[in-house]
């Protein structure tokens, strides 16, 4: 598949005359996410970011793209491409991400409503990632209404949750993750989980799949998890 046929089709259908700022975006990130980087990847990271600082400090049509789940945090897909992905996840107050990592991709999270708090988390053996068994937290701060964060599996493994009862955030990773790592910070166990989105292109036609990490959806709710061992089931 290329690039662009798996835009959303609104963002496809508009003139050149009538973009939105978020239709703006995603064309922005084909063009960025076109380069190939001497690194090896694709998308030059300080280009990136600043085009994801520009949205988010001043638009909010990604509005149309919002929904929300009473029990978890939804990721709810803008666009994606064979390199990126571009996600609006909602959060409310009591629905963090568990501790997880991010398959060595970027990630920038762009706070665009709300307030939201990340947590970093190392091994205890070495202090970094690439150690075994219980982790620790090693540091902790807000990512305000306005600013962009950047994780990668170098800088740690994460969680996010909301300080205010609603939050919103721009999720962009490189390249697009669809499954990861959770880590249990009392065991030190790892369980693998797919990860999939409450709706895609404002369309909840997806919804029989994973929403997030820990929902399993039934007809007519969403039913809790405890998985212990790798799971790698739709
Ligand atoms: N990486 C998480 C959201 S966050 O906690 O960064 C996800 O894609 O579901
Ligand atoms: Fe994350």
């Amino acid at each position: 598949m290329t690039q662009e046929n798996q835009t959303s089709p609104d963002i496809r259908q508009n003139g050149a005359n009538t973009k939105t700022p978020l239709e703006e975006l995603v064309e922005n990130l084909h063009k960025e996410f076109s380069i190939m980087q001497e690194e090896g990847y694709y998308g030059n990271t300080e280009a990136i970011t600043d085009l994801m600082n520009e949205y988010v400090a001043n638009n909010d049509d990604y509005k149309d793209y919002c929904f929300s789940c009473p029990y978890k945090y939804t990721r709810n897909l803008i666009a994606k491409s064979d390199v990126f992905e571009l996600m609006v996840i909602c959060w409310k107050k009591g629905q963090p991400s568990p501790i997880h990592n991010h398959e060595e991709q970027r990630c920038w999270m762009g706070c665009v409503k709300g307030r939201l708090q990340e947590t970093y988390y190392v091994f205890q053996d070495t202090k970094d990632t690439h150690g075994t068994g219980l982790l620790e937290e090693s540091h902790c701060h807000p990512i305000e209404n306005g600013s962009v964060g950047y994780i990668t599996d170098e800088i740690a493994f994460h969680k996010i949750e909301s300080l205010t009862e609603d939050s919103t955030s721009i999720h962009l990773y490189s390249r697009p993750i669809t499954e990861c790592n959770i880590y249990c910070p009392m065991t030190g166990a790892i369980t693998r989980r797919k990860l999939g989105y409450f709706t895609q292109y404002k369309s909840k036609e997806s919804i029989n799949v994973h929403t997030s990490f820990d929902y399993v959806p039934t007809t007519n709710s969403y039913i809790s998890t405890n998985t212990t061992a790798i799971s790698t089931t739709q």
